[in-house]
C-alpha cells in the first residue's frame, strides 16, 4: 500500500507491487554494477527504500562503461527509477555510518508509531521495533519494490507440494484467495 501511494505521488498511478527484494548490508558489504531488467514492463517504475546506515550509490548510464554519478543514500531516502533512468547501470560500492540523527529519529518514531493505527503504516510491537532499530543502527537494509508483469499478463500456474498444478484466484464472495486444482479434487482456502 505504501509503495502504491509513493509511486502514485510520483506520477505512476496503478503501480502493482508484485515483488520485492530485500538487500541486507553490513558495514563491509557492497553490491556490484547491474541493471534491473528482468521485469517484463520497463515502463513501470522501480521503487527503492533505504533504512539504517548510509550508502554511496553510483548511478551510471545505459552502457556499463558510462561514467557514474555518486550520491548518498541515507535512511528514509526513497528513490524511483523510471523513464530514462529505469534501465541505467547502478551499484552500491560502500556503506557508511549513518548521520548521528538516525538514533534520535528512531527514538521519536518509536513514540509516534502508537499513533499510526488505521494509517498506511501498520503498528509493530515494541519488541519487534527494538530488534529492528538495533539492527539498522549497525546495518543497512534496502528494499526494492517491483511490478514484474507486463500489461494483461498473469502469474504462471504454480505446483503445490503434491505436484498438482494449482491456479490462484480471488474469490469474489469471500474475498479470500482460493487455489483450484487442475486435477479437481476440491478447492482449498488459503
Ligand atoms: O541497495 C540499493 O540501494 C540498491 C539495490 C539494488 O540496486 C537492487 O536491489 O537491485
Ligand atoms: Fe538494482
Amino acid at each position: 500500500m505504501l509503495s502504491v501511494r509513493i509511486t502514485a505521488a510520483c506520477g505512476f498511478p496503478g503501480f502493482s507491487s508484485e515483488a520485492a527484494i530485500l538487500n541486507y548490508y553490513r558495514s563491509d558489504s557492497s553490491l556490484g554494477i547491474h541493471v534491473d531488467e528482468s521485469e517484463l514492463d520497463h515502463s513501470r517504475p522501480l521503487l527503492s527504500l533505504s533504512f539504517g546506515q548510509s550508502a554511496i550509490f553510483l548511478l551510471g548510464g545505459p552502457q556499463r562503461q558510462d561514467p557514474p554519478t555518486a550520491m548518498f543514500m541515507h535512511s528514509g531516502d526513497v528513490m524511483l527509477m523510471s523513464g530514462p533512468s529505469r534501465l541505467l547501470y547502478h551499484a552500491v560500492p560502500r556503506i557508511l555510518p549513518a548521520p548521528p540523527q538516525l538514533a534520535t529519529c528512531l527514538e521519536e518514531l518509536s513514540c509516534a508509531l502508537a499513533l499510526q493505527v488505521g494509517s498506511v503504516l501498520e503498528p509493530v510491537s515494541e519488541e519487534d521495533w527494538d530488534v529492528c532499530s538495533r539492527y539498522i543502527q549497525s546495518s543497512r537494509v534496502n528494499m526494492t519494490v517491483r511490478q514484474v508483469l507486463g500489461p494483461g499478463q498473469i502469474f504462471p500456474l504454480q505446483t503445490d507440494d503434491k505436484h498438482r498444478m494449482v491456479e490462484c484466484h480471488d474469490d469474489a464472495n469471500s474475498g479470500k484467495r482460493k487455489r483450484t486444482c487442475s486435477d479437481p479434487v476440491g478447492t482449498i482456502d488459503t
